[in-house]
């Protein structure tokens, strides 16, 4: 389970990016965090594992505190948070297969790890990965030969290879075409059923936000303005969070969402059919 409380982010700069942000994701959530440009996504993502540092508030990981540890204790951590970047964040010239294993790198000692030397249960978990993310056959290419979407496949099984606690993706779609931001969106959907862990995921596209994610965390200036069920999210709630407009009396507090009401899935039944400039 994943926590945060008052989370605060002011960069040295004066920017105030984050204000008291308080939420707790845990079970098999797909949550989505919007917000108009500026709103502190990223800031957010990146408080969590503390690629940016909070300057108040704490972030707890299955009750372990993650403010407040040094940095070997931090870098244990952070292999129980698996990132999933909007540009990939992959070594182009190694195999796809390496790249996935580099996911283990922080399990594997420097020795082992210097003669990518894993152990045979971690290419074997590499292995089913690559079948999960549909890129079986595909173990020896060279990421530089890969479409982004297949290179997104690579971030993915990276990722989830390390058995992470969380997935935290920043803008996983945004290099992406919508078709294939929505193959993106739904293996992600699927990553947080079959390995059953919650997925975060910070995106620019509410279509496919109110598509794919069970749980909708609106950011406005900072602030956190709407927490709730993603069949809740409502064009006054879209107001308030792209708008800054004041929310109707009716308007899902934040905090009212049940994170123990994982299973319930809060996604829209029927998705509209998306446009096809999205
Ligand atoms: N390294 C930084 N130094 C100073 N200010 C920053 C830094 N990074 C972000 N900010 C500021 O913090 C605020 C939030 O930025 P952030 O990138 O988190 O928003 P975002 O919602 O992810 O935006 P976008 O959707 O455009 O990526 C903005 O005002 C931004 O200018």
């Amino acid at each position: 389970m994943l926590e945060t409380e008052n989370l605060g982010k002011t960069y040295p700069t004066g920017d105030e990016a984050l204000r008291d942000v308080s939420v707790t994701i845990d079970g098999r959530e797909v949550v989505a965090m919007i917000g108009p440009s500026g709103a502190g996504k990223s800031t957010f993502v990146r408080c969590i594992n503390r690629l940016v540092e909070p300057t108040t508030g704490r972030v707890l990981l299955d009750d372990r505190e993650l403010t407040g540890l040094d940095d070997d204790e931090l870098r244990n951590a952070r292999r129980e948070i698996g990132m999933v970047f909007q540009e990939y964040n992959l070594v182009e010239r190694l195999t796809v297969m390496e790249n996935v294993l580099s996911g283990r790198l922080g399990y594997v000692s420097n020795w082992a790890a210097l003669r990518r030397n894993f152990p045979p249960e971690d290419v074997e978990r590499a292995y089913e990965l690559l079948e999960l993310v549909g890129l079986d056959d595909m173990e020896n290419k060279r990421v530089d030969e890969l479409s982004g979407g297949q290179r997104q496949r690579v971030g993915i099984a990276r990722a989830v290879v390390q058995e992470p606690k969380i997935v935290l993706a920043d803008e996983p779609t945004s290099s992406l075409d919508p078709e294939t931001s929505r193959d993106v969106m739904e293996l992600l959907t699927d990553i947080a059923v079959e390995r059953d862990v919650p997925v975060l995921i910070n995106i620019h596209e509410v279509d496919l936000a109110e598509r794919y994610a069970d749980r909708i965390l609106g950011l406005h200036d900072g602030e956190l303005v709407f927490d709730g069920p993603t069949v809740e999210l409502t064009e006054e709630s879209k107001g308030v969070i792209y708008r800054g407009e004041e929310p109707p009396e009716s308007a899902t507090a934040v905090g009212t969402t049940d994170p123990t009401d994982a299973e319930t899935t809060g996604r829209r039944a029927e998705p509209e059919p998306l446009s096809a400039e999205d």
